[in-house]
């Protein structure tokens, strides 16, 4: 993979205050591709996609590659207030915003990629609900909603199907390919073994270092897993 098909971490040492939580941490993501990031808890995969979305700052090293415009990032749906007064297709409209800038009026083709973005994600009949009245899983394919609607160059997903039912795996799963398929660079953070299967590449950080890097089939080895997890059952919760 050479740097014109790869988004490049290279050597990111990044955290909190004086908490260092990635220790010099390189890799390549392939560019129009899918990588899964696994490990346990803790181990800084959330970090990293802060790195990559550009809202932790390294204190060494960093991103190289990674498109043109402001990433989209799709943070786990605790990280969301739940109180906003807001619509769902409202909170999906804030996507073109960041597209557009706050002040500008959206235009009709802003609300067709809206929708569109809301029935990719299945979520078209709730439209006019409050944000607040929904689920925590229908919030979270909303929140998948605002982050395609922003048509990114690099797409940033905190754990996108956790605690999501059957139904709205398969929406997630089929809206990844699909950017894939438009030349999107998709990242995203996972504890289920078969979504991450599904990727191209797979990074396994373990206490905030690259424990293994490559094709899922190799990285999700029995092996390399018990090297960072005691209990690699854990990873499928
Ligand atoms: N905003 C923050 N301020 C201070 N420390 C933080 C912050 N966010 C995360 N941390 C710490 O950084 C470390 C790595 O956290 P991170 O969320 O990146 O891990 P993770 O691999 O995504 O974990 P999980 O699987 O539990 O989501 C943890 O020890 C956590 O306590």
């Amino acid at each position: 993979m050479g740097v014109a098909e790869a988004v490049v971490i290279r050597d990111v040492m990044a955290g909190y205050g004086r908490r260092t939580v990635l220790h010099g941490l390189s890799a390549r993501l392939p560019r129009a591709g899918v990588t899964a990031v696994v490990g346990p808890n803790g181990s800084g995969k959330s970090t990293l996609l802060g790195v990559l979305a550009g809202t932790v700052r390294p204190s060494r090293g960093g991103i190289e590659g990674g498109g043109a415009g402001r990433p989209g990032y799709v943070v786990q749906r605790d990280a969301v207030s739940d109180a906003l007064p807001i619509t769902v297709r409202g909170t999906v409209a804030m996507g073109r915003w960041a597209l557009r800038g706050p002040w500008r009026r959206l235009t009709a083709h802003d609300w067709a990629v809206v929708d569109a973005c809301l029935a990719m994600v299945g979520m078209s009949e709730q439209a006019e609900r409050q944000l607040s009245a929904l689920s925590g899983g229908q919030r979270q394919r909303v929140l998948l909603a605002q982050g395609l609607a922003q048509e990114p160059d690099l797409l940033l997903l905190d754990e996108p199907a956790n605690g999501l039912d059957l139904d709205a795996r398969r929406h997630i799963s089929e809206a990844i390919d699909r950017e894939k398929e438009r030349g999107v660079t998709v990242v995203h953070v996972t504890h289920d073994l078969a979504m991450a299967m599904r990727a191209e590449h797979c990074l396994l950080l373990d206490r905030g270092r690259l424990l293994a890097e490559g094709p899922p089939g190799d990285v999700l080895s029995s092996e390399t897993l018990n090297r960072a997890f005691h209990d690699p059952l854990g990873l499928a919760r």
